[in-house]
């Protein structure tokens, strides 16, 4: 059975620059993080790609997928439904490949009672100010969600501290390195919940009595 694959969840305000970081890592290479593509109700953006940048779908089949037990986590985030498919990330795991999350702060929550074997990154920004910045430049939504995406964040990085590292994204390359840093460093860490190390131990020393090899 292939060894299980490390879950990365990256969470932040919105406009904090989770997705630019993201891409910036990918493109940079030297990782094989598996994306999941997270399902949301709200309108594609200009240029999104249905089953690239999410998968749009009506708020009846998001509701559908919730009572069937389909998604690991979800969220109502201003007026929408966000949340990740299940099964891709079980059977990206199971395969042994790695899963990168970016979602926002409740459904990582969500995620880390499930799976609290992930390791849970928050991304800052170095102040409100540029968070606001940041989303009035990026030019997607109206100054009325900005404003409501700006009072959520408030509430957000009050979370920061349920996380297992905070990454503040002043530069992306920055912010790129410190991620990475995490990842090497979170490979070499004794696994926190699965598998005991020491159990495996003790158990390999019985099995090798009982096979005669210590006799
Ligand atoms: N370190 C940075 N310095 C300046 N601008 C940045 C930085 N990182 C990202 N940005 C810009 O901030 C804007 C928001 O970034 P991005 O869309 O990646 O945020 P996000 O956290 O993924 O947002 P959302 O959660 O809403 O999807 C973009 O216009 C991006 O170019
Ligand atoms: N709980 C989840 N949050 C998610 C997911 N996918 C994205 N998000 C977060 O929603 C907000 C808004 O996103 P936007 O694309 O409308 O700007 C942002 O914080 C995203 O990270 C998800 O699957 N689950």
């Amino acid at each position: 059975m292939p060894k299980r694959g490390m879950l990365i969840v990256l969470s932040g305000p919105s406009g904090v620059g989770k997705g630019t970081v993201r891409k910036a890592m990918f493109d940079q290479g030297g990782t094989d993080f598996q994306y999941s593509i997270s399902m949301t109700t709200r309108q594609p953006r200009e240029g999104e790609v249905n089953g690239k940048d999410y998968f749009f779908v009506s708020k009846e089949t998001f509701e559908h997928n919730i009572e069937t037990g389909e998604m690991l986590e979800y969220a109502q985030y201003v007026d929408n439904y966000y949340g990740t498919p299940m099964q891709y990330v079980k059977d990206t795991l199971a395969s042994g490949k790695d899963v990168f999350l970016e979602i926002e702060v409740n459904g990582a929550m969500q995620v880390r009672e499930k799976m609290p074997d992930g390791v849970f990154i928050f991304l800052t920004p170095p102040d409100l100010m540029a968070l606001k910045q940041r989303l009035v430049g990026r030019g997607t939504e109206t100054m009325t969600v900005i404003n409501e995406r700006i009072h959520q964040a408030v509430t957000e990085i009050k979370m920061m501290r349920n996380y297992d590292y905070a990454v503040v994204n002043d530069k992306v390359d920055l912010a790129v390195d410190r991620i990475r840093e995490i990842i090497r460093a979170e490979r070499l860490r004794v696994p926190r919940v699965y598998p005991d190390y020491a159990q495996m131990l003790e158990s390999k020393q019985v099995t090798e009595t009982e096979n005669g090899k210590d006799a």
